[in-house]
């Protein structure tokens, strides 16, 4: 059924112009919020994003609009697709009008003084909203043009993700939900840093088997440091885990991957993420994880081996070494090793 208010989306990238259009060809009217005057004045004259998707059409029901006041006023449905590093600062502001709204995260990150996720800022930040977040193997440009794609809605409150699947289920997009919103917003955090690795890999010409070890070991990792943090380790096998994981590590079409590749090619992180030009979340995430895991004892050594390369000035060989070299473990950290003598 569709909506009687319009749907709001925050946030002028990539993702926040593939989900916006998906609501529109799903027959609801959508303002999508951005800062800049001048790339939503492009957008309603060409119908396109000049900077971000290109090629892709915007649905004539996309209205783009710059009055962040309005828009929250006339939506009570948002969907937030800003960085991480904006989402705060953005919507504090406006605290007083987000009570009873449904706010729902589609940025995967972690804010970087105090270790919050995206969905904890809002609870904090607007303690009266209905907070869920969306996330999953959701590549913005395959969205948009419609390659089949399932994601995952994740909230305590049931009524919200029935909305949101309401809302954005439709014919290549498939929307699963979960009661697991920590876990699943840690999975689409945690898994932008591997991607980095992997396009690191990649670029080095390392082959099938060392991609597949890069992977399996990272989900190990990550899994591991979630079930310290109180998230529920089956998350991970589902598509917000080991399916963002897939896709963020095998596909070039990933920013995160990108900056590894660059990297891998010899560029320096801050020429590989200037060459982006886009949000690259695994670069933040990598340093707040690296201090988080060695606060609580959570043994990554991925994301060790990756910090100490792009900020410690070990090289590269020195941390496979240490990784190869380093004492054998089991291979699954849940299943009981008691048969073992
Ligand atoms: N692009 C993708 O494939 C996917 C992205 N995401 C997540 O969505 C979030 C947003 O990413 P994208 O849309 O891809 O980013 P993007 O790099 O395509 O665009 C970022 C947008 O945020 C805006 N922005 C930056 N700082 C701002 C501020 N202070 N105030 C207002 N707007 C600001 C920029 O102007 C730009 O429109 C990230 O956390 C990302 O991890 C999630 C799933 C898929
Ligand atoms: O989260 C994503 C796909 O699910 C997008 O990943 P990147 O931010 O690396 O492009």
């Amino acid at each position: 059924m569709t909506e009687q208010r319009p749907i709001a989306v925050l946030g002028g990238g990539s993702f926040g112009t593939a989900v916006a259009n998906l609501l529109a060809e799903n027959g609801h009217s959508v303002r999508q919020w951005m800062r800049d005057p001048e790339q939503a004045e492009a957008i309603r004259v060409h119908r396109e994003n000049p900077r971000y998707l290109k090629g892709i059409k915007i649905h004539p029901a996309v209205e783009p609009v710059t009055d962040l006041l309005a828009t929250l006023n006339d939506c009570d449905l948002s969907f937030v697709a800003l960085p991480s590093s904006a989402l705060r600062s953005v919507l504090a502001p406006h605290a007083d009008l987000l009570a009873g709204k449904l706010l729902v995260s589609l940025t995967k990150g972690i804010e970087a003084q105090t270790f919050k996720l995206m969905s904890e800022i809002l609870e904090e930040i607007a303690p009266q909203a209905r907070i869920g977040v969306l996330s999953g193997p959701n590549l913005a440009r395959e969205v948009a043009e419609h390659a089949l794609t399932a994601t995952v809605v994740a909230s305590e409150d049931e009524a919200l993700c029935e909305r949101v699947q309401a809302v954005l289920h439709g014919r290549t997009f498939r929307v699963y939900a979960s009661n697991d919103r920590f876990g699943v917003e840690l999975g689409g955090a945690l898994k932008n840093v591997y991607a980095i690795i992997a396009g690191m890999a990649v670029a080095l010409g390392m082959g099938e088997n060392t991609k597949s070890m890069l992977i399996t070991r990272a989900l190990a990792e990550m899994t591991r440091f979630a079930v310290n943090q109180g998230a529920n380790p089956m998350t991970f096998l589902g598509l917000a885990g080991v399916g963002d994981l897939i896709v963020t590590c095998s596909s070039p079409k990933s920013r995160n991957y990108q900056v590894g590749f660059a990297l891998g090619q010899g560029l320096s992180l801050e020429d590989a993420v200037t060459r982006l030009g886009e949000v690259a979340e695994g670069v933040n995430t990598l340093k707040v994880l690296k201090a988080k895991a060695q606060e609580v004892g959570v043994y990554m050594p991925l994301v060790a081996g990756l910090h100490a390369i792009l900020f410690e000035g070990r090289t590269l060989n020195q941390v496979i070494e240490l990784l190869m070299r380093a004492e054998p473990k089991t291979d699954v950290d849940f299943i009981s090793t008691s048969g073992f003598n």
